[in-house]
Parts: C-alpha cells; sequence; structure tokens
C-alpha cells in the first residue's frame, strides 16, 4: 500500500501525476464536472426537481410550508421594493414638503407591512428549515445504509462499489440536504428578483438587460470555481481514501501494537505527509486559480454595475427620465444587483452539491443494480440433502476462480470437513454454502430446489457460521450472544446454556458485570477480551442460533487445548439431526469426520473418510502424517 520512502520534499512530477491521475472508472463523472455553463443551466431543472422530490418525500407538510413561506416572503419583498418606488415619487415630486410627505405616507405604510410581513415568512421559513433539513439528511443517510446492506456480498469485494460507495458517505447525504436548502432558498431569491424586475422594466426597458450584464461575470466566475473545485475533489479521493486508512492505522487500537513492534510510526507517517503534501500543493494551485477566475468576474461585474448606472445619469441627463423615477430604478438597480447575485450563488451552489449529489444517487442506482434479488420462495426447512454441482466462484478482479467446479453431497446428520493449505478455498466453499455468496457457475440445491431460485435470507436464516475471525460486535456479553437469533425473546437460561455450550460461561462471569458487561474499550468501563474468548462467544452465538446447518470456519485456531477438545465434544453432540461443515488445519480434529474433502487451487482433489484417505497416501495422508510426526517428535 505504502509506495515510497519515508519523508520527501520533492516529488518527481510523473509520480505525483500518477497519484492525481482519474482513475479510469471516475472518467464518466470527471467529464460530466467538466461540462460548459450551458450544461449546467441544462441541468438545473433535473436538480430542482430531484431536490423537490427529496423534500416532498421526506416530509411533505413541512416542505409545503417551507415553499408557501418562501413564496410569499418574495412576493412581500417585491411588494415592499413597489412601494419604494411610491415613497420616491411621493418625496422626489415638484410640491411643497408637507404635501410630499403626505404623498409618501401610504407607501411608506405599505412598506412597513410588507417589512413586517416578510419579517414574519422568513421566521416561519426558517423554523420551518430547521425541521426538514435533519430529516432530509436522516433519509438520505437511512437510505444509503439500507442500500448498502442489500447488496450480495460479492460486490463488498469490489474495490469500484467500494469508491463509489466511499464518495456517496463522504460528501453525498450533506449534499442531498443541501441541495434541498439551496432549492428552497432559490424560490425566495427568484421572487425577489422577478418583482426586482419588474418594477425595473417598468421603468424603462434598457435597465433590465444591463441588470443582468452586471451579475453575469459574477456569476460565470463562481460556477467555474465550482466545477475546478470538484474535479479537483474526484482526482483526488482514491487519495484521500488512502490517507485516511492510514490515519486509521496510525490512530488505531489494533494496529497499534504491530504499528510499535515494528516501529512503522515514521514509515507511516511519511507516507501521510507524502499524501497531505501532494492534496495541499493541488489545494493551493486550485486556489490561485480560483482567485484568478473571481477576480476577473469581479471586475467585469463592476464594469458592468458602473455601465449601468452611467445609462442611468444618461437618461437623468438628457431627459428621458424624471429624478422620481431615476431615483426608484436607482434603488431597484441595487436591490436587483443583489438579488440577482444572490440567485447566482444559489444556482451555483445547487449547481455545486448537485455534482455530489449525482455521486450520491449514483451509488445508490448502483447499489440497486446490485441488490440481491429476493425471490417470495422460501427455502426448504432443514434439509436432508445439500448438493453441489459442478459450482465455480471467481472474486472480482482475481485472474483465477477461488472455487473451481466443485460437487460434492452432504446429508443431514453428517460432519464434513474441508482440507487443505492456505488459500485453498475452504472459506470460499463454506461461504458458498451458507448462501452469503452466489456461484457463478454451477448449481447447489437444497432437497433438490435450487437455491438461485429462493430468497437468500430463508437461506441463511437456516444456517449458523463460526467465521474464522469473528465479528467483535461492541455490545454486551449477552448480546454478543443473542444477536445470534435477536428476533426470538431471550432467556436468561437459554443464553447461559449457549455460553456454557461455547466454553464462554466461565470468563463471562468472571468479567466486572458479567453478562451485561460492554465488550468495547472504547467506551468508558468496556472490556475487551482476548482472541481466544471472542472466539469462544462466537460459537457461543452459533450455538444459539439453534440453526439446521452449522458452519465452523477455524472454530478453534484461537483456543486453547482444553477448550478445543470441549468445543469438539459439543459439536459432534449438535451434530445429531443437522449438517456440519468443519474448516481446520489442525487433522486430528478431521479424523472423525463423517466424509473429508481436500481442495487445492479450489479444485476437489480428494475425498472420503479418514480411514479411505489414509490408504489413499494422497495429499490428506501427507498433512495428516506431517502434523502426527510433528507431535510424535513433540512427545519424545
Ligand atoms: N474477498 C476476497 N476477494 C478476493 N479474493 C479473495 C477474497 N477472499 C479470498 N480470496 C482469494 O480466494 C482464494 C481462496 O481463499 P479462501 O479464503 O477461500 O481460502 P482458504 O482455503 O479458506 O484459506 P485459509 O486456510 O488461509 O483460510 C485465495 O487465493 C484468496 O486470496
Amino acid at each position: 500500500m505504502v509506495s515510497s520512502a519515508p519523508t520527501r520534499d520533492a516529488e518527481p512530477e510523473d509520480e505525483i501525476a500518477a497519484d492525481l491521475a482519474v482513475p479510469y472508472w471516475l472518467t464518466g463523472t470527471a467529464e460530466a464536472a467538466s461540462a460548459s455553463f450551458l450544461t449546467m443551466a441544462r441541468r438545473l431543472p433535473g436538480l430542482l426537481r430531484r431536490a423537490w422530490r427529496l423534500a416532498w418525500s421526506t416530509d411533505r407538510r413541512t416542505t409545503a410550508v417551507l415553499v408557501t413561506a418562501q413564496l410569499a416572503s418574495g412576493v412581500a419583498g417585491g411588494f415592499g421594493l413597489a412601494s419604494v418606488v411610491g415613497v420616491l415619487d411621493g418625496l422626489l415630486r415638484a410640491a411643497p414638503t408637507p404635501e410630499r410627505v403626505r404623498a409618501a405616507i401610504p407607501s411608506l405604510l405599505l412598506l412597513i407591512a410588507m417589512t413586517a410581513v416578510r419579517s414574519a415568512l422568513t421566521f416561519a421559513a426558517t423554523a420551518a428549515h430547521g425541521r426538514l433539513s435533519p430529516q432530509v439528511s436522516r433519509e438520505a443517510e437511512v437510505r444509503l445504509m439500507d442500500l448498502t446492506t442489500r447488496v450480495d456480498l460479492s460486490t463488498f469485494d469490489d474495490a469500484d462499489f467500494r469508491d463509489a460507495m466511499g464518495r456517496a458517505r463522504d460528501r453525498g447525504i450533506d449534499a442531498a440536504q443541501r441541495l434541498v436548502d439551496m432549492a428552497i432558498e432559490l424560490v425566495a431569491n427568484a421572487v425577489r428578483l422577478c418583482s426586482a424586475a419588474g418594477v425595473l422594466a417598468a421603468l424603462h426597458p434598457v435597465l433590465l438587460p444591463l441588470l443582468v450584464l452586471a451579475v453575469v461575470p459574477n456569476g460565470w466566475a463562481a460556477v467555474r470555481s465550482a466545477r475546478m473545485e470538484y474535479r479537483q475533489y474526484l482526482r483526488q479521493f482514491t487519495m484521500m481514501r488512502r490517507k485516511w486508512m492510514l490515519s486509521d492505522l496510525l490512530a488505531d487500537r489494533d494496529s497499534g501494537p504491530e504499528l510499535r513492534a515494528f516501529t512503522l510510526r515514521d514509515y507511516l507517517l511519511g507516507e501521510v505527509r507524502r499524501l497531505l503534501g501532494i492534496m495541499a500543493r493541488e489545494r493551493v494551485r486550485l486556489s490561485n486559480a480560483q482567485v484568478r477566475g473571481n477576480l476577473v468576474g469581479a471586475a467585469l461585474g463592476a464594469l458592468a454595475t458602473g455601465v449601468a448606472y452611467a445609462v442611468l445619469v444618461w437618461l437623468l441627463m438628457t431627459g428621458r427620465m424624471d429624478l422620481a423615477v431615476g431615483g426608484a430604478a436607482a434603488y431597484a438597480i441595487s436591490v436587483g444587483i443583489g438579488a440577482l447575485t444572490q440567485v447566482a450563488f444559489t444556482v451555483n451552489h445547487i449547481y455545486e452539491h448537485g455534482l455530489y449529489f449525482d455521486s450520491y444517487q449514483a451509488f445508490c442506482d448502483l447499489a440497486q443494480r446490485r441488490a440481491e434479488p429476493a425471490p417470495a420462495v422460501a427455502a426448504p426447512h432443514g434439509p436432508a440433502l445439500i448438493e453441489l454441482r459442478h459450482v465455480s466462484l471467481c472474486y472480482p478482479g482475481a485472474d483465477r476462480p477461488a472455487v473451481d467446479d466443485v460437487t460434492l453431497t452432504v446429508r443431514r446428520g453428517e460432519v464434513i470437513a474441508l482440507v487443505g493449505e492456505n488459500g485453498s478455498g475452504k472459506t470460499t466453499l463454506a461461504k458458498l454454502l451458507a448462501g452469503l455468496y452466489r456461484p457463478e457457475g454451477g448449481v447447489i440445491r437444497w432437497d433438490g430446489v435450487d437455491l438461485a431460485t429462493v430468497d437468500p435470507d430463508s437461506v441463511r436464516d437456516q444456517v449458523a457460521v463460526v467465521m474464522q475471525d469473528p465479528t467483535q460486535w461492541p455490545f454486551s456479553a449477552r448480546e454478543n450472544i443473542t444477536i445470534g437469533r435477536h428476533e426470538r425473546p431471550h432467556t436468561p437460561a437459554g443464553v447461559e446454556a449457549a455460553a456454557r455450550d461455547g466454553d464462554a460461561h466461565e470468563f463471562i462471569t468472571e468479567l466486572a458485570r458479567g453478562y451485561d458487561t460492554l465488550l468495547s474499550r472504547h467506551f468508558t468501563d468496556g472490556a475487551d477480551l482476548s482472541g481466544g474468548q471472542w472466539q469462544r462467544l462466537a460459537v457461543a452465538r452459533a450455538f444459539y442460533r439453534d440453526a439446521a446447518i452449522l458452519i465452523c470456519d477455524e472454530p478453534t485456531a484461537n483456543l486453547d487445548a482444553r477448550a478445543e477438545h470441549a468445543v469438539y465434544e459439543r459439536l459432534r453432540r449438535l451434530a445429531a439431526g443437522r449438517t456440519v461443515v468443519l474448516i481446520t488445519h489442525r487433522m486430528a480434529s478431521v479424523r472423525s469426520a463423517d466424509r473429508i474433502y481436500v481442495l487445492d487451487h479450489g479444485r476437489l482433489i480428494e475425498e472420503g473418510d479418514h480411514d479411505a484417505l489414509m490408504a489413499a497416501d494422497g495429499v490428506y495422508a501427507g498433512l495428516f502424517n506431517l502434523q502426527a510426526s510433528a507431535y510424535q517428535l513433540a512427545a519424545e
């Protein structure tokens, strides 16, 4: 993972370029980000529709209140602006002062009323917004988690999928919320702008295009800046993920001992520093380019504003416009520029968050496409016969199958053992049997029913698995057992029986709070367990699940000799009426299995019981004799 020497300040350009290169699978998104101003205008209605759908599906009532309040506030602002024209018209007309004031009073009252209404509506909108915004965020996050957990396990092995998921989680959820926020703000600003534009157009038709001209350069600069920012985000995302992973390793408790034992601190820190250096340098480059663009935008904008006011002065000087109208127009121009700037700002933000929201949406679509099919048909209950016919599975990106053309049969009540060297495909085969993966080739049948045609959850419901590296669930000791069958109400006696079967009861009772002890050192008063204790807990969980098929992937790898013996004793008892699949490198534990399958490079190379395989004097006999002789040597 780490690709270079510890600390270096200067990087060869080609290495930097390689680190910053847009991965080929991001090209499509990167192209979207380099789209033109026109493309952005075309995308806007779609983005607004999505924002609306998201908000509406989250909370209809609050969305309706919010949009109505924003619309009404914009209309009130428009009336306020029109009343300013009335006030100025009254005050600047050619008449004695008391008369001018009297003429201005109705418009002044309207202005005060509209300001009050607008304030009240703004407060209502703020309250509704405060209610809607966290809900949108929650919906977006829950949707993401829901879809993520629906995809099949092989999708998780796909690095592209994980990158897409990373981007969706990193910015997508926030972008969903901000997109809705900005879309709603746009409603108010657009209404305000319309009223300013309407007033200006009524005062003099030439003023309206001048107003637009004054804002376009700033709008262009803002969009350019957002696009550049997003493009950089895409380019750097893989690097960011790498940096996060390294930061986690530097701060994680699990990697802490090895990090120190191998004195890896400087090595990893050096790599983090290198990545941060590249990102910081790019950031500075981006910032400079943004400042340059914004400067050009601001200068052109100021020039255009100057032209608008110059035209106004020219209209006044040449008598084409009287002073009262000119005063009102000057005010309307300043309000209009404010409103148009706000519109440009919100549109730009909609565009910007829309880009990140696209990542989110693309990931949701991808996850939906990769979601496991869930036919309504349930798998046969407690199958008497499990058959695998020419089953193969190749992990994404792998150049050869992990399980290759395997055919085997398991009957209820049998204990079968999978044996083979590291990487020979035992775990993968067990996962296929557990219904965690679907085979790419061949078929798996339970009592003659093809598992591809049944609901995968109905398969898993009948399987209990003790994984090679059981998950250390950050729950209490009790929950660590009961989650084996979380939907079933549990009794202390049932939990204790499973714990005893897994040889876990004794150490659990020695914990500070017994079964209630929280097993996570990340929280105050949480406890941690040894590798062997976690494994016993996993065995207890599997016993508690009480399933028809029990798959044990090296269940005793971390156990001491006494615990291992006890677990196998119980496994044998439990096997009655069930199917047990055992994976272990300890040949003595394999000996009593009804049938033993030997795997090599994913292929089944030998099968039979212990005596038959020993008589055949093949790979199994070789492995067995090797371990037996090691024990004999130790005994001598
Ligand atoms: N999630 C994965 N993605 C890609 N390749 C994988 C994945 N899991 C396993 N493999 C590869 O598939 C092959 C079989 O792995 P598997 O874990 O099934 O072997 P195993 O016989 O259980 O090994 P061990 O005895 O070390 O547990 C190996 O070459 C391994 O590198």
